[in-house]
C-alpha cells in the first residue's frame, strides 16, 4: 500500500485501487463529516450537484454513518452526515448575502427490486425514474414528494418519518433495510439579482445514499425473492462501480495534457 493506492496482487494478475483516505475504528461523527461532507456545502449552495455513498457489508455502519444513533438531538456525538449537513447548510445559508433568496427542499426514496418508492408520501408511493429531458445525463424522479424545509428540525423530522416507513414494509415484506438502497436529497435554489439586473437561479443537491449491504452478492438464498433481490442488488452494485470507474477515468484523461 502505498501513495494512497492498495495494490493487489494474485498470480499473474495486479489489480490497483486508489483512495483519498483512511479512517479509523475510532475516528468520530464529526471527523468524518468535516473532512468528507463538509466541502460539499459550499458546492451545492454554489449550484453543483453532489453525492456522497455508503458501501458496505451489513452491520459495518452505513446507516450509523449516514443518519447516526440520534436524530432528535443534534448534540449527540452519534449525529450523522445528514442531520450534520441540514444544520450546516442552514448555518452557511444566514451567513451569506441576505439579497440572495434561497428555498430547500428534501426528499427521501429507496430503490428495492428496480423499483423505487417515495419514503415521504405516507404508504411509499411508487415512483418513476426517466432521463431528464433538459438536462443531458441527469435523471429525474416523477412525482416524488420534495418537501421545502426552514428549519435543521423539519428537516430531521421528515428523516424520521421515511425512516419509519422504510422500518414499516421492510417488516410487511419480511425484509431488511439492508437490501434496499435509500438516498436522502437536500436541494437548494438560489436566486439574486446580477449587477445588470438580470435573475441568476442556481440549484444545487446533495444526494446521501445509504446502499444496500454489499454481501448480498452472489448469494441467492433459497428462496425465488432472495434470488431475486441479490441479483438486483448485485446489479445495481457493480452498475455502480462501473459509472463510478468511468467516470474517474474521464477525469484523468481530461485532466491529461494534450498535444498542442
Ligand atoms: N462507529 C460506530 N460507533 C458506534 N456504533 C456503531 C458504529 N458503526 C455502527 N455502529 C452500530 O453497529 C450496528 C450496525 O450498524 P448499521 O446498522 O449502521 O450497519 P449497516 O452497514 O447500515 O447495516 P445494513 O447493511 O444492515 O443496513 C448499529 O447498532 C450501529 O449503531
Amino acid at each position: 500500500m502505498t501513495n494512497n493506492e492498495l495494490v493487489v496482487r494474485s498470480g499473474a494478475v495486479e489489480r490497483r485501487y486508489g483512495f483519498d483516505g483512511v479512517f479509523g475504528e475510532e475516528t468520530s461523527q464529526k471527523e468524518v463529516y468535516n473532512s468528507v461532507v463538509s466541502p460539499l456545502i459550499d458546492c451545492i449552495i454554489a449550484g453543483y450537484n453532489c453525492t456522497v455513498f455508503a458501501y458496505g457489508q451489513t452491520g459495518t455502519g452505513k446507516t450509523y454513518t449516514m443518519i447516526g444513533d440520534r436524530i432528535d438531538t443534534l448534540e449527540d456525538v452519534s449525529v450523522g452526515m445528514i442531520p450534520r449537513s441540514a444544520s450546516h447548510l442552514f448555518d452557511e445559508l444566514e451567513r451569506i448575502d441576505s439579497k440572495i433568496e434561497h428555498t430547500v427542499r428534501v426528499s427521501f426514496i429507496e430503490i428495492y427490486n428496480e423499483e423505487v418508492r417515495d419514503l415521504l408520501t405516507g404508504g411509499g408511493t411508487t415512483v418513476k425514474i426517466y432521463d431528464d429531458p433538459e438536462n443531458r445525463g441527469s435523471v429525474c424522479v416523477k412525482g416524488v414528494k420534495e418537501a421545502t424545509v426552514f428549519t435543521v428540525q423539519e428537516v430531521n423530522e421528515l428523516l424520521q418519518v421515511g425512516l419509519a416507513e422504510r422500518q414499516t414494509t421492510s417488516t410487511n415484506v419480511n425484509r431488511q433495510s439492508s437490501r434496499s438502497h435509500s438516498i436522502f436529497t437536500l436541494s437548494v435554489v438560489t436566486r439574486e439579482l446580477t449587477v445588470e439586473g438580470d435573475e441568476l437561479i442556481k440549484v444545487g443537491k446533495l444526494y446521501l445514499v445509504d446502499l444496500a449491504g454489499s454481501e448480498n452478492i452472489g448469494r441467492s438464498g433459497s428462496t425465488e425473492m432472495r434470488a431475486r433481490e441479490a441479483g438486483n442488488i448485485n446489479k445495481s452494485l457493480l452498475t455502480l462501480g462501473k459509472v463510478i470507474k468511468a467516470l474517474a477515468q474521464k477525469a484523468q484523461h481530461e485532466a491529461r495534457p494534450r498535444p498542442a
